[in-house]
């Protein structure tokens, strides 16, 4: 049997600190290049809205599906350490590309400040996300794991800490990067013309990603490191395969039952295999629901309906659950979660896991309620059967419009007319209406002819100046902005003669009338959700692998969130219901009712402890630890010459 002496630091192996360390920084790398990944679509690449979130849901959900490789390279073949290395080469490499595809300049060639070849740029920034994804997802499984194997039986308590600590760091990592890298992109670089500064934004998660790695790389004379036992999950499946068939070859009556359908591999698998395989199909069975909880969570965002709670702009407000997590592990672990056991309750990792799911719920439910009460302060939008017209007058006195044989309006001078009717017209809306005799020049705006409008422009909230300006006329004039609101500036023919007094203000749209605290307890709620659930998850999916398998359950644990992510785009493509709070109270509906199957399974779950099991497998076989291991590499090669599977052979009992 191998004993790692590791050298500690208050009863933590100080192996740990460069796991941390590293998993701070590739958290880093990955959350600062997604908080700026749309912007670069939509404004570098300039595609439209859709196929911008389109692109970057999918490489979200790929990147919860190569995990999978990950933990079959690791626990087949190379082993964590050596898997993590060389896909953290291939995650620095993709970094690399991405930051080169946002060079403008590289096929600037007329320097006008765009690039002249797309193809290149999107080619260079597709090959860049898939070896992302595929280092991101292909280490995220066998990093935790790793983490969880720097610890001796001993150190099950600083286990769990360690499980705490390393979602800190992971929030920590994306704390800071979705801050920092939205400023580097708003920084004007380049050689020929001053851009957005994409290069520096995907470049720092780059210089980020490789000193993860370095960092890694210097903890390695201090880790413990085991090695693969052969090509197990081939093994897996063979065993499953064989399991599969022999019970379908007995299926007859006459033949007596077993215990667990993974016995009938018996008679030519080994028991300590059959054992591990249990272990982790009973794990993955208890994960079928938890997809659920994803699609919730994943959808946080849009169930936080002000971006303006922190003054901030929405791309922003993706701090809020990291600053919410740095706040609540600690709150949880050392103070709920010490209380609720000091009241001589037994909250199990599994219970704290459906009660995640509990109050992820119930953030939707508030959400619900929020939006219940913006929806009284909106104005009644057109159903869709009836348009809404809008129509302006800018002559000088009362107009009257027909718009249909029966239907009139009446539109005072300079006065704008909603009117929402059961037939067909196409809607006109406008920001600002040029009523001058000539083209008019205003702040942030192209320049509107005579009589024409702007779109709908965006604004911040708060108070804004607008300079209007036409040769060597202008004037200036400010409005305050509420928040959800929107205006129609009209501007008259006399504009400069009064200075910009005579602009009429019309407000297509109240500002939102419901207090921002409201949504607090949305976030607070989503977010404990994730405490109780996701961090508990992960130490649950540790805890419970056969030691040779642990990557692998990881990776198992990884997959309900890609499941979660893929039922988000299904939902998104099939629609949606025509009231929002109602596919909130839907959401958290189906959430609840997941929870009450998962705990339900979760009753009939009994915790294990891995290593034991393989202990007493062994002791029943009589056979020493390291015994074990030359008898399953046997096997396996044993098994490779047994094509034929006629005779079955009783190998071990
Ligand atoms: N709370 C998230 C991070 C974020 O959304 O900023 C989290 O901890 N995710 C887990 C991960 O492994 O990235």
């Amino acid at each position: 049997m191998l004993v790692y002496l590791t050298a500690e630091c208050c009863g933590y192996p100080i192996s740990i600190f460069f796991i941390v360390v590293n998993e701070f920084c590739e958290r880093f790398s990955y959350y600062g290049m997604r908080a700026v990944l749309v912007l670069y679509f939509r404004y570098f690449l300039l595609w439209d809205d859709d196929l911008a979130t389109s692109i970057y849901h999918a490489f979200v959900a790929l990147c919860y599906l190569t995990p999978i490789l990950g933990a079959i390279i690791a626990d087949s073949w190379l082993g964590k350490f050596k898997t993590i290395i060389y896909l953290s080469i291939v995650y620095a490499i993709g970094q690399v590309t991405m930051a080169i595809s946002t060079i403008h300049d590289i096929t600037d060639a007329n320097r006008d400040g765009t690039p002249d070849n797309f193809t290149f740029h999107i080619a260079l920034s597709m090959l860049g996300l898939i070896l992302i994804a595929l280092g991101t997802g292909g280490i995220k499984p066998c990093v935790a794991a790793f983490g969880g194997d720097q610890f001796q039986e001993h150190q099950s308590r600083q286990l769990n800490t360690f499980f705490s600590v390393f979602y800190l760091c992971i929030n920590a990592g994306s704390l800071l990067s979705t801050l920092i890298t939205p400023v580097l992109r708003a920084q004007e670089c380049g050689i020929h013309t001053q851009q957005q500064c994409y290069p520096l934004a995907f470049g720092v998660p780059a210089v980020l990603m490789v000193i993860s790695l370095v960092v890694f790389i210097a903890g390695s004379g201090m880790y413990v490191k085991t090695d693969p036992e052969g090509n197990i999950m081939w093994s897996v499946c063979k065993c499953i395969g064989f399991a599969i068939k022999n019970r379908f070859r007995h299926r007859s009556s006459s033949y007596p039952k077993r215990e667990h359908w993974m016995d009938w591999a018996n008679e030519k698998y080994d028991k300590l295999l059959i054992a591990q395989i249990k272990m982790v199909l009973k794990v993955l069975f208890l994960y079928i629901p938890l997809p659920m909880f994803w699609t919730l969570f994943d959808q946080k965002v849009s169930i936080c309906h002000f971006s303006g709670l922190l003054g901030g702009l929405p791309d922003q407000m993706q701090t809020v659950n990291p600053i919410l997590i740095l706040t609540l592990v600690p709150i949880m672990d050392r103070l709920i979660f010490p209380l609720i056991q000091k009241c001589g309750l037994n909250f199990s990792p599994l219970k704290r896991m459906t009660v995640g799911m509990l109050f992820a719920a119930m953030a939707f439910v508030s959400a619900a309620l929020v939006q219940i009460e913006i929806d009284k302060t909106l104005p009644n939008f057109p159903s869709s059967s009836e348009s809404q017209l809008k129509v302006v007058n800018t002559y000088s006195t009362t107009l009257n419009v027909t718009i249909s044989p029966n239907e009139h309006l009446l539109i005072e001078s300079f006065g704008v007319q909603l009117h929402t009717s059961k037939h067909t017209y196409s809607t006109i809306s406008c920001m600002f209406v040029n009523g001058y005799t000539a083209d008019l020049n205003i702040t942030n705006l192209d320049s509107i002819e005579p009589s024409a409008t702007t779109n709908y422009t965006l604004v911040n909230q708060g108070k804004r100046d607008f300079v209007l300006r036409h040769g060597e006329q202008w004037c200036e004039f400010s409005r305050k902005f509420g928040f959800g609101a929107s205006y129609t500036f009209l501007i008259p023919s006399t504009v400069f003669s009064d200075d910009c007094e005579s602009i009429t203000e019309v407000e297509d749209m109240k500002p939102n009338s419901v207090h921002m605290a409201l949504q607090i307890p949305q976030y607070f709620l989503i977010t404990t959700g994730e405490v109780m659930f996701s961090v508990t998850g992960l130490q649950f999916s540790y805890s419970q692998a056969p030691k040779n398998m642990k990557s692998v359950l990881q990776a198992g644990w990884l997959c309900t969130n890609a499941v979660g992510n893929i039922i988000v785009l299904i939902v998104a493509e099939l629609g949606k219901l025509p009231k929002q709070w109602a596919e909130y109270l839907l959401f958290a509906s189906l959430l609840v009712a997941v929870s009450i199957i998962f705990s339900i399974m979760a009753y009939f779950y009994t915790y294990i402890d891995p290593a034991e099991i393989e202990a007493q497998v062994r002791k029943e076989q009589g056979l020493e630890p390291e015994e074990m291991e030359k008898e399953t590499l046997e096997m396996e090669e044993k098994d490779e010459d047994q094509k034929n599977e006629q005779g079955v052979k009783q190998t071990k009992i």
